[in-house]
């Protein structure tokens, strides 16, 4: 699924209206009913009050539509228009002569007026500000936000919460609506996904509207969401006369005294993950318990006892992943850098790798291109320094990503994958994930479908994706806290499983929370 800009959006609209030759208040009307019927099925008829705060925009004129057909369903409604501003738009104005067609006149609101009383068994439709939100709200319109937001009703955001920018971060949180539950209308917005603005509506529906089907598909969209829809287009199934061979040899590196479990569980999900041979590499004091735990996997050891002080040539047919539990240590630093050197195919690069390189910025060169680097945020920072908000991370990583010609996977609670000027939204996992060792079974996920010869970018998104939806299955049996990076191993099998059979109801990305 696509995420559209602003500009999208309004195209959308537009195209819409001349594909079908309708006038915008038609439109309105359509998205605005979606919203009633999606409200009207939950409440069915119930007597609570409900208050609908509309500003003077489209907006303001979806929530008047929503206002009228719970006047028609026998609701009680109070109605506000928050007066922000004298640019009425056109279908706002059209709505608001319907509503009083209704015999209903709404409360004006602006300076000075008294705010209005709600109970807390209230549902609040907050219809203040769209997409069209471009600059802060007047301090008067923020205390009504934030009045709204103390009142412990229900709120229902249509679109946007409010005082939410499309393509920056609100200059004061507070001023901004945090929404119960948002109806956002054709596709989902960038600022759902990131931490600083997803906070506000953490439970958010798409509402199709009947928008124009060819722009939708012709539209070039920045970011896209990753789900199975798109990771099914290049899910390659096994063959019938396949063999070991065929699925790669998928080499994982890494590991220090201590810190031996980090290639264990990466080893581990490249096998779970379909690699048809894995070796683990690892200093000598990992010799032992790698081979007692993981008996398919071969193991290999390096001269160091405790870590690695040199790291072997690399065949034509195998494919690495480094830098688990490896350690940042002057012998790793030198074994390490001079092993990038010699690498010519991509390889993935994690954890420590991803540390020593921030420490010998002159040397990201040698990354092989098409090489996919796997931060978490904390390693991001020293990769590429630190960001002013979420926007600028965004930038940075796009940055990088081009400058490095890498594929770059930040993990976090949507991962993003920035790879050749694009981003690539996750829509799968869970806080139960923010757990030790989950991002190794990620790394181990990522390098076994590299060997299996995914394109890299095809791997990454791939891997990030069946990554969260193991994590899901495994939270589905054991809650988030028992969640273990071992659990999410052992729940791979049943994302690929599912990718294969018919889609279930939670996995349509329509929808987040
Ligand atoms: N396809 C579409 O784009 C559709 C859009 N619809 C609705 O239309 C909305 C967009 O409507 P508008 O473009 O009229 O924008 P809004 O209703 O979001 O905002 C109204 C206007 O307020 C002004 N404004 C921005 N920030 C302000 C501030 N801080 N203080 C005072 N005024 C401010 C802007 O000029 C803006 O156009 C969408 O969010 C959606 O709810 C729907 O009616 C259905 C179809
Ligand atoms: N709140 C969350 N929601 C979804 N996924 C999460 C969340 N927190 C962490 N994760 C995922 O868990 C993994 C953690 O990786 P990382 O921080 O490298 O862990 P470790 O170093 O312990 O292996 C990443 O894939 C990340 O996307
Ligand atoms: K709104």
């Amino acid at each position: 699924m696509k995420i559209l800009s602003r500009e999208q959006f309004y195209e959308a609209d537009r195209r819409t209206l001349s594909a079908e030759g309708i006038p915008g208040e038609a439109l309105m009307e359509r998205a605005a009913t979606r919203v009633f019927d999606w409200l009207h099925a939950r409440l069915e008829g119930a007597p609570v009050p409900v208050f609908v705060f509309c500003g003077v925009g489209n907006n303001g004129g979806d929530g008047l539509v929503v206002a009228r057909h719970l006047l028609d369903h026998g609701y009680t409604v109070d109605v506000f228009v928050v007066d922000y501003s004298q640019a009425r738009s056109e279908d706002f104005l059209t709505n608001l002569k319907r509503l009083k067609g209704r015999k209903k006149w709404p409360e004006y609101l602006d300076q000075g007026s008294p705010l209005p009383e709600i109970p807390a068994n209230g549902v609040i439709i907050d219809a203040i500000f769209g997409i069209g939100l471009n600059r802060p709200p007047d301090p008067w319109v923020a205390d009504l936000i934030r009045h709204l937001n103390s009142s412990g009703a229900f709120v229902l955001s249509i679109d946007m919460p409010s005082g939410l920018y499309l393509h920056r971060v609100p200059e004061d949180p507070s001023a901004v609506v945090g929404a119960d539950v948002l109806l956002t209308f054709m596709a989902p917005k960038l600022v759902f996904f990131l931490p600083q603005t997803g906070v506000f509506a953490e439970r958010w529906e798409v509402l199709d509207i009947g928008q124009d089907p060819v722009y939708m598909e012709e539209a070039e969209a920045a970011y896209n969401l990753v789900g199975r829809e798109m990771v099914r287009t290049f899910y390659r199934p096994r063959t019938k006369f396949s063999h070991k061979g065929t699925y790669g040899h998928a080499l994982v590196l890494g590991g220090s005294h201590g810190k031996i479990g980090a290639v264990a569980l990466a080893a581990k999900a490249a096998l779970a993950s379909g690699a048809g041979l894995v070796t683990a590499c690892v200093p000598e004091c990992g010799y032992v318990p790698l081979q007692a735990q993981l008996p398919e996997v071969m193991v290999l050891t390096t001269p160091g006892f405790s870590e690695h002080t040199e790291l072997p040539d690399v065949g034509a047919a195998q494919v690495c992943g480094i830098g688990m539990g490896m350690g940042t240590g002057e012998p790793v630093q030198k074994a390490f850098l001079a092993w990038l050197e010699k690498m010519q195919t991509p390889v993935l690069l994690d954890a420590d790798a991803l540390n020593i390189l921030s420490l010998h910025p002159a040397d990201l060169h040698r990354i092989p291109g098409g090489s996919i680097l796997t931060p978490h945020p904390g390693e991001l920072k020293r990769l590429v320094g630190p960001w002013k908000d979420d926007f600028d991370k965004l930038e940075k990583a796009l940055v990088f990503a081009g400058a490095h010609k890498c594929i770059l996977v930040v993990k976090g609670a949507h991962t993003m994958v920035f790879a050749q000027g694009k981003g690539y939204v996750n829509t799968t996992g869970n806080p139960g994930m923010a757990t030790a060792g989950s991002g190794d079974v990620l790394s181990g996920m990522i390098t076994g479908l590299l060997a299996q010869g995914y394109e890299p970018l095809q791997a990454a998104l791939l891997g990030v994706y069946l990554h969260g939806r193991a994590g899901d299955l495994g939270a589905s049996r054991t809650g988030y806290e028992a969640l273990t990076a071992t659990e999410i191993i052992s729940s791979i099998s049943q994302a690929f499983l599912e990718l294969s059979g018919p889609a279930g109801p939670d996995q349509k990305h329509t929808a987040g929370g």
